[in-house]
């Protein structure tokens, strides 16, 4: 495959200025930028979900007009969403066999030829799922492989995987990468958006780099360091990403006592002081979000309690939270965190309506938007437009908008979920500059994360979390990822969990 000069404008903002890559049979090819780089509207004039504005796309020599998703697929470039745009209700089978190109289907399903078809696919990645189970039953690493399985089917030549990584355990990113080799052995070429640089040199070869909608450089990953590819990235140098600033650490502000929900988690207790992160880690399911959202008051628990300076909240209502001085910025941002179709400012400022309401029916814009800008100053949210819809910003930057949006409220204790993913990394040095604004002004932070480097790093006491329990309690400063893993993740085999790794901190 092949682009020549791709520019497509959007109103204010010149998404893709430009833009020439090739990719060859069996390469994987990582395409690395910055949040709002362009690599997102890369993907969609691939996949014909948008037009560009000028440009040529080649396919095995060929000029080709990408005009719509059907079109695509039939060049064989198949793309592969976070979200996977599978169906929870349909069957492994079904789902895979949906993938079959449009040319194939009639009105008649054979649901024999359809068993077969999607054996063969799990067999050439060398997977075994049950074909009848029901996909809302398999764990969001197994529905991947059914989505990859899916494109095999449709004579796939061109996989797009837009971080695919992002709510994957480790183990599940094993089994994501394995069946990516056979693909690349099968002669299939790939492309690989995403901003773990231990992925990406783990599983590609080449790499381009946009900045700015720009192309800036491709070429093979052996000929760039890490750090090379990041400087070129954010166009400036960047040391000592995890940069934590020693703080004192004060009085206990939130109190957890013994927090049960049945099927969730079971007897949670930990405090927060004041000017201390306590992160939070496990293994994906091991009911981190799901004691975040208790404790905010959004999944009241069977038995337990929480305290605020000492005084006990009502965990059955989210504003009593909020005036208790807890704020939660979760892990899904767009179902979650923001309303898609406001502007960034309403967003903004959604969470501290009060202070902004001229009277009981009417805000006062110029301070909505002069909080706004406030926050795009200190987070360097781009682009940097008050009024821009939220649903038009890149990942990375909905991601800031989030954070300024309960940031806002002045929190006493903020809780992050898994605060940098799909986060680029000039941008997670932003975030910890906050994190490290906010606990030297002396409030406390939740830090859940699945990211060790960021976990040892960035916090004072580490809570692993393994199947609903506090499985133990580590000290940042003297443990090893090794460590954690142990407490996470009872009786496996670490070497293939890839616990042996380096704290990179
Ligand atoms: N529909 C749209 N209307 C207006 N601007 C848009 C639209 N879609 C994207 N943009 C803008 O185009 C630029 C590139 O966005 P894009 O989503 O491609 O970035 P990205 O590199 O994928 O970022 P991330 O890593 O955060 O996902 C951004 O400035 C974004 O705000």
């Amino acid at each position: 495959m092949e682009l020549e000069a791709i520019t497509k404008q959007y109103p204010g903002v010149k998404a893709l200025d430009q833009v020439s890559l090739q990719v060859r049979r069996g390469e994987v090819h990582a395409i690395v930028g910055e949040n709002g780089a362009g690599k997102s509207t890369l993907i969609k004039v691939l996949a014909g979900v948008i037009q560009p504005d000028q440009g040529r796309i080649m396919i095995e020599g060929k000029e080709v007009a990408i005009q719509s998703p059907t079109q695509a697929r039939k060049l064989g470039i198949t793309v592969i969403y976070q979200d996977l745009s599978l169906f929870p209700n349909l069957t492994v089978a079904e789902n895979i066999a949906l993938g079959e190109s449009d040319e194939q289907s009639t009105s008649f399903i054979s649901w024999k030829k359809m068993t077969i078809k999607a054996q063969a696919a799990l067999d050439r990645l060398g997977i075994k799922l049950d074909l009848n189970a029901k996909l809302s039953e398999l764990s969001v690493g197994k529905q991947q492989l059914v989505a990859i399985a899916r494109a095999l089917v449709s004579d796939c030549k061109l996989l797009i995987m837009d971080e695919p990584t992002s709510s994957l355990s480790r183990m599940e990113v094993g089994y994501l990468f394995q069946a990516a080799m056979g693909l690349k052995r099968d002669g299939i070429a790939i492309v690989f958006i995403g901003h773990k640089f231990d992925e990406i040199y783990r599983l590609c070869d080449t790499a381009t780099v946009l900045r700015d909608g720009q192309y800036i450089t491709s070429g093979s990953l052996k000929d760039f360091t890490q750090e090379a590819l990041v400087e070129l990235m954010v166009g400036r140098k960047l040391t000592n990403l995890y940069h934590k600033i020693p703080v004192q650490i004060g009085d206990i502000l939130l109190q957890v006592n013994g927090l049960t929900k049945a099927g969730q988690f079971e007897n949670i207790s930990f405090r927060v002081r004041a000017g201390e992160i306590v992160g939070i880690t496990g293994l994906v399911g091991a009911g981190r979000s799901e004691l975040a959202e208790s404790i905010f008051g959004l999944n009241p628990p069977d038995q337990g309690s929480v305290s605020m300076k000492g005084v006990r909240i009502d965990l059955k209502s989210v504003s009593a939270c909020i005036h208790s001085g807890l704020a939660l910025v979760p892990e899904s941002r767009q179902i979650q965190g923001l309303a898609m179709k406001l502007s960034m400012q309403h967003n903004t400022t959604l969470s501290i309506m009060q202070r902004i309401a001229r009277s009981r029916w009417f805000l006062k814009p110029k301070d909505e938007r002069s909080i706004t800008e406030d926050y795009i100053q200190k987070l360097s949210i781009r682009p940097p437009y008050p009024h821009i819809q939220v649903d038009k910003l890149s990942g990375g930057n909905q991601q800031k908008v989030v954070l300024a949006k309960w940031i806002a409220t002045n929190p006493s204790v903020l809780i992050l979920d898994e605060p940098t993913n799909g986060v680029d990394i000039g941008a997670k040095a932003e975030i910890y500059k906050v994190v490290n604004e906010m606990v030297q002004k002396g409030i406390g932070v939740i830090l859940i994360s699945s990211e060790l480097p960021e976990i040892l790093s960035m916090s004072d006491r580490i809570l692993v979390m393994c199947e609903g329990k506090l499985a133990g309690e580590l000290d940042a400063k003297h443990t090893t990822q090794a460590a954690v893993m142990k407490l996470a993740v009872p009786g496996i085999n670490r070497e293939e969990d890839g616990s042996k790794d380096e704290v990179t901190a």
